[in-house]
C-alpha cells in the first residue's frame, strides 16, 4: 500500500494501522513528525519585514548621484543591471563599484571579466584617487578577486564554487563577498542565441537563477552589465537579450553620452533608471565616468517620474 504524505496525513490511522499490519502509536507519531516538516508555518508581515531589514544592507557606488538614483545605493540580495551602448561606460561604472565596496566599505568583491576589459592598473589609479596611503591601496587591490571568463560554463562553474566556499565556510584568504560584478551578462548569452536557441535560452535562465540565488542566500549585491539593442518601433534603446532576462534584475539604469555632456569623448555621462523596486522610473542624474574615480557629478537634470 502506497501513500503519499497528503493521504497519510489524511487518512484514518487505525484502518492504515489494520492494513498495513503496523502499530497505531507508531503512525501517528510518524504523523506528526509529517506534519511538523511539511506544514507551513504562517509568518506575519511585521516579522517578514524585521527579517528584511536585518539582512539588506546598502552599499554605496561612490556616486552620491548614482546612490540618489539608486534610493541610496546597491541593495545587498538584489540584481542591479547596467545597460548602454559601446563606450557608454559599463566597466568604468563596475570598475568604481568594486573600488568603493572595498576601499570605502571595507568589504569583498567578486569582480567577473568576461569581456577583457577589466585592467588592474584603472582599479590602481581608483585606488590612488582614494587614498595617497600605500597599504590602503594594497589592500584595497586585494579584497577585489577577479574571475576572468570567456564562455557561459565557465561563467556558471566560478558562481557555483562561490556558492560552495560560502557553504562550506571556505573561502581561503578571502573573506565573505558583499558584492558580485559581472561584466558582462550579454558578452556570454549572445554567442548561444544563434542557431540552437533552446540551449542558450535555458542556459540563460540558469545564470539568472544562480545570480538571483546568490544575491539572496548569500545576501550580496550583484551588479551585471548588458547590451542595449534598439526598439524597432519607437527606436529607443532598450537593454538586450529579451523578456525573460528582464525578469531578472530589480533595477535597471541605462547609461549614455548625450549631446551637451560631451558625446563619447568625454567622461560625462548621463545615467537613467529603467527599473526600479522603489523610485520611480524615468530619473536622470548626471555621471562622470572619469578620472577622480569617484563619479560626481551634480545631481538631476531632467524630469522625474513617469
Ligand atoms: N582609464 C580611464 N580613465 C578615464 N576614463 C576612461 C578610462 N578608460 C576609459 N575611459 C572612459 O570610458 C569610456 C569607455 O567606457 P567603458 O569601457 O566603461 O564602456 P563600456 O560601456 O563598458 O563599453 P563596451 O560595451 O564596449 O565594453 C571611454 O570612452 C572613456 O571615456
Amino acid at each position: 500500500m502506497f501513500l503519499a504524505v497528503v493521504e497519510l496525513v489524511a487518512s484514518d490511522l487505525e484502518e492504515v494501522a489494520r492494513k498495513c499490519s503496523l502499530s497505531y502509536k507508531a503512525l501517528v507519531a510518524l504523523r506528526r513528525v509529517l506534519l511538523a516538516q511539511f506544514s507551513a508555518f504562517p509568518v506575519n508581515g511585521a516579522d517578514l519585514y524585521e527579517d528584511l531589514k536585518n539582512s539588506t544592507a546598502i552599499l554605496s557606488t561612490g556616486s552620491k548621484s548614482l546612490d540618489k538614483l539608486l534610493d541610496s545605493g546597491l541593495y545587498t540580495g538584489e540584481v542591479t543591471e547596467l545597460t548602454g551602448g559601446p563606450g557608454s561606460g559599463k566597466t568604468q561604472l563596475c570598475l568604481s563599484i568594486a573600488m568603493s565596496v572595498s576601499h570605502g566599505l571595507q568589504q569583498n568583491v567578486l569582480y567577473i571579466d568576461s569581456t577583457g576589459a577589466f585592467t588592474a592598473s584603472r582599479l590602481l589609479q581608483l585606488a590612488q584617487t582614494r587614498t595617497e596611503d600605500e597599504e590602503e591601496q594594497v589592500s584595497a587591490l586585494q579584497r577585489i578577486q577577479v574571475a576572468r571568463v570567456f564562455d557561459i560554463y565557465k561563467m556558471l562553474d566560478v558562481l557555483q564554487e562561490l556558492r560552495c566556499s560560502v557553504s562550506q565556510q571556505v573561502m581561503s584568504n578571502f573573506g565573505p563577498v558583499k558584492a558580485l560584478v559581472v561584466d558582462s551578462v550579454s558578452a556570454v548569452i549572445y554567442p548561444l542565441l544563434g542557431g540552437r536557441q533552446v540551449e542558450g535560452l535555458a542556459l540563460m535562465m540558469q545564470l539568472a537563477r544562480d545570480l538571483k540565488t546568490l544575491a539572496r542566500e548569500l545576501s550580496m549585491a550583484v551588479v551585471v552589465t548588458n547590451h542595449v539593442t534598439r526598439d524597432g518601433s519607437s527606436g529607443h534603446l532598450k537593454p538586450a537579450l529579451g523578456r525573460s532576462w528582464s525578469f531578472v534584475p530589480s533595477t535597471r539604469v541605462l547609461l549614455e553620452s548625450r549631446e551637451g555632456t560631451g558625446g563619447k569623448a568625454s567622461t560625462n555621462r548621463v545615467a537613467s533608471l529603467i527599473k526600479s523596486p522603489r523610485q520611480p522610473t524615468g530619473i536622470q542624474v548626471e555621471l562622470d565616468i572619469g578620472s577622480s574615480g569617484e563619479l560626481e557629478k551634480k545631481p538631476a537634470a531632467s524630469g522625474e517620474g513617469c
